[in-house]
């Protein structure tokens, strides 16, 4: 993964450098804060494993920069990754890294959540992007099989706790796992799993099947 990183900082630097996708461009921070931090949870959660082998495909959720989807389409050639991103300059940017880095396994969606709908079974992952509370009631499903990954920091249970009770009508707290990442702050992560299929929306979404 270190040849990876390097070329990953590479392309940043060069075809899209002034584009600020991130300001980590040390290649050893560049390493461990967003390599390993998009990769360390799959390689430390035997949930997020199994969840993943089940449904053989990953949904990304505002990805930004190419995080986590990217390094985890690197490290899970099998795995089929859609990501889901709103801002259109960051999905055409993370198009351009991931045929540079001849990644075959992804594509990049441009969609807000609210307006795309998860229609075969899927993980869902979201890394750094807001809270359970903005994030978990606007997932459109037809399908119960779902579970979803958030890549958090360590207060988690004190900004969001109160959250998680209640939401859990809709969906069910997995598991809220310590991840080691050297060189980062305390990393969590939480995971939860759909309990039902809420009533259709009238609304025109965007199917996770047409990128299967
Ligand atoms: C703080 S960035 C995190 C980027 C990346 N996951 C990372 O960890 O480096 C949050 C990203 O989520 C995207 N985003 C926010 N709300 C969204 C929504 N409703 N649907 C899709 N993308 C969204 C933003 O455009 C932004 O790129």
């Amino acid at each position: 993964m270190l040849d990876f990183a390097i070329r990953y900082l590479n392309v940043l630097k060069t075809d899209l450098a002034g584009l600020n996708l991130t300001n980590i461009l040390d290649q050893d921070e560049f390493y461990h804060k967003q390599i390993l931090d998009s990769i360390n949870p799959y390689l430390q959660s035997e949930l997020f494993q199994k969840e993943i082998k089940k449904s053989g495909v990953v949904v990304d959720v505002g990805f930004g920069g190419g995080f986590p989807i990217l390094p985890l389409a690197k490290l899970l050639p099998d795995v089929q990754f859609v990501g889901v991103e709103s801002k259109r300059k960051k999905v055409d940017a993370v198009k351009l890294i991931a045929d540079k880095l001849g990644l075959t396994n992804v594509t990049l969606v441009h969609s807000r959540l609210e307006d795309f709908l998860f229609d075969e079974p899927a993980t869902i992952t979201f890394k750094a992007v807001g809270t359970i509370q903005d994030y978990l009631p606007i997932i459109n499903r037809t399908t119960p099989d779902i579970s979803v990954f958030l890549y958090k920091g360590p207060n988690f249970v004190e900004l969001e706790g109160a959250m998680i009770k209640k939401l859990e009508k809709d969906w069910k707290l997995l598991e809220n796992q310590e991840i080691k990442v050297p060189g980062t702050q305390q990393r969590f992560l939480v995971s939860f799993a759909a309990q039902n299929v809420p009533r259709g929306t009238s609304k025109t979404l965007v199917k996770l099947s047409e990128f299967l």
